[in-house]
């Protein structure tokens, strides 16, 4: 019974997304309305040279265009900067008009406004690029389903955003300055849309029951779930969770092990601060609580290409580097070696070491090698160079994860001593928000 009001709630989610996604691709695909005057600009209604109409198609002119407002936006950053007041001013826009709205946000907004700051500056760093920020977004997309978003709710944040500039800018707020931001957002919208219209036959987000919670270290779990329908992950991917303490909060977690047969997956969790998600898994989970994990993301572990690896992981950023050597003990190209280097704090933190040994030990392609600080007291970045220091690896396929402090090291150093950068693979840092 239950599950029939289940299925048929989110047949009907999916057929309103539809008919919202159609609406607004009608609306975004229709001549663009004139713009509005800003308060005290005395310009009824003038347009500027461009409208807000849809560009940055897959086109020469699509990419000149993008770069055009790119240009712009950078060029006047000073009248809307510090982003964090364009925010507070945008959310609190859009709340005071929709109030409605605030129900599909977490209750503290302080991570959502951080979010929004990096996506901002993501956008205009990646608009010269159309085709590949369209990609992220799409993914952004795809990932916004579970939060109820609808195509619908993004006029209102583009209403609230015009509103926003105006606000910051004041008198020297241009038409060509507004029109470039709007064009940016709503480029950044249908690709979002296509995304979210692309998944439209899975589900917005899976159910997943803790099967497992073992407490590694005073502030690290490793907790194992089972969804209720197969999560379609593949080994290096992350997705997101909420927590039933915390609703409408998602944080982020790669998966740490290979996709298996009986929809069992686990997430290697460290507590990083109070009140957060990482606090109320490591802490306030037990078996049989139930949580939600949004579509997985990610492309850490490019599949085309099957050279040796080098697999860099500190702290929990082992979760996926996990996973992928797990990946390779049941379908690895012929040859592959695997160097997998794991950071810690201290040996002590090598938390997931037993398992990983009992593995190196059986597969001669798998080489481990534990790189441990020296507790609190040594100085950061011993990792990466214990692993400049091992080897000549220009000719390897990288991999690194973990705090965004090592994997930039790693990335400097890697390039450094020859190895492009195509070949040294991370999770984009808009990912780890
Ligand atoms: N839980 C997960 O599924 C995943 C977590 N991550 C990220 O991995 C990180 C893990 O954090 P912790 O476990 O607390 O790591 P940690 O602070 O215990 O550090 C682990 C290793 O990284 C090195 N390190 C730390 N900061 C560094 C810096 N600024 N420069 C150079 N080396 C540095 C340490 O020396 C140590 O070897 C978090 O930032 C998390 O967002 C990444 C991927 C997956």
């Amino acid at each position: 019974m239950d599950l029939d009001t289940t299925s048929s709630t989110a047949e009907y989610d999916r057929l309103i997304a539809r008919h919202h996604a159609m609406r607004l691709r009608r609306q975004i695909l229709a001549p663009a309305p004139a713009f509005a005057a800003a308060p005290g600009d005395g310009a009824h209604g003038r347009t500027g040279d461009r409208t807000h109409d849809d560009s940055y198609g897959g086109t020469c002119d699509g990419a000149r265009d993008a770069a055009a407002d790119q240009r712009l936006i950078l060029g006047a950053l000073g009248l809307v900067t510090p982003f964090a007041d364009l925010i507070d001013h945008l959310y609190a826009f859009m709340f005071r008009r929709r109030p409605f709205l605030r129900a599909l946000f977490p209750e503290s907004m302080e991570f959502q406004q951080v979010h929004l700051e990096r996506m901002f500056e993501y956008l205009i760093e990646h608009l010269d690029q159309p085709g590949r920020l369209s990609a992220t977004l799409a993914q952004l997309g795809r990932d916004h389903r579970k939060l109820g978003v609808r195509p619908v709710h993004y006029e209102a944040f583009e209403e609230a955003l015009r509103e926003a500039i105006r606000l910051r800018a004041g008198a020297r707020w241009t038409v060509e300055l507004e029109g470039a931001w709007v064009r940016m957002l709503r480029f950044g919208v249908r690709s979002m849309v296509a995304g979210a219209e692309s998944a439209l036959t899975e589900p917005p987000y899976w159910h997943a029951t803790v099967v497992g919670h073992e407490r590694r270290r005073a502030d690290l779990a490793v907790v194992r779930v089972r969804t209720g329908e197969p999560y379609p992950y593949r080994a290096g991917q992350y997705g997101t969770v909420e927590h039933p303490l915390l609703p409408h909060t998602w944080r982020q977690y790669s998966m740490g092990c290979a996709p298996r047969a009986d929809n069992e997956l686990e997430f290697h969790v460290r507590r990083t601060g109070p009140g957060g998600v990482s606090e109320a898994l490591v802490e306030h989970t037990a078996v049989g609580e139930r949580l939600r994990l949004g579509p997985p993301r990610g492309t850490l572990m490019p599949e085309d290409d099957t050279r040796d690896l080098l697999l860099v992981a500190g702290g929990t950023g082992l979760a996926p580097m996990k996973a992928i050597v797990e990946e390779l003990v049941e379908h690895r190209p012929r040859g592959r070696r695997v160097h997998l280097f794991v950071g810690a704090r201290a040996r002590a933190d090598l938390y997931d070491w037993p398992a990983l040994a009992e593995l190196g030990g059986r597969k001669p392609w798998l080489e481990l090698i534990p790189v441990a600080d020296d507790a609190a007291a040594g100085p950061r970045g011993r990792l990466a160079e214990a692993v400049s220091r091992a080897g000549d690896w220009s000719e390897h396929l990288a991999c690194v994860s973990g705090p965004a402090g090592l994997v930039d090291e790693v990335r400097t150093r890697l390039a450094a001593s020859g190895l492009p950068p195509t070949r040294i693979h991370h999770d984009p840092v808009l990912a780890r928000l």
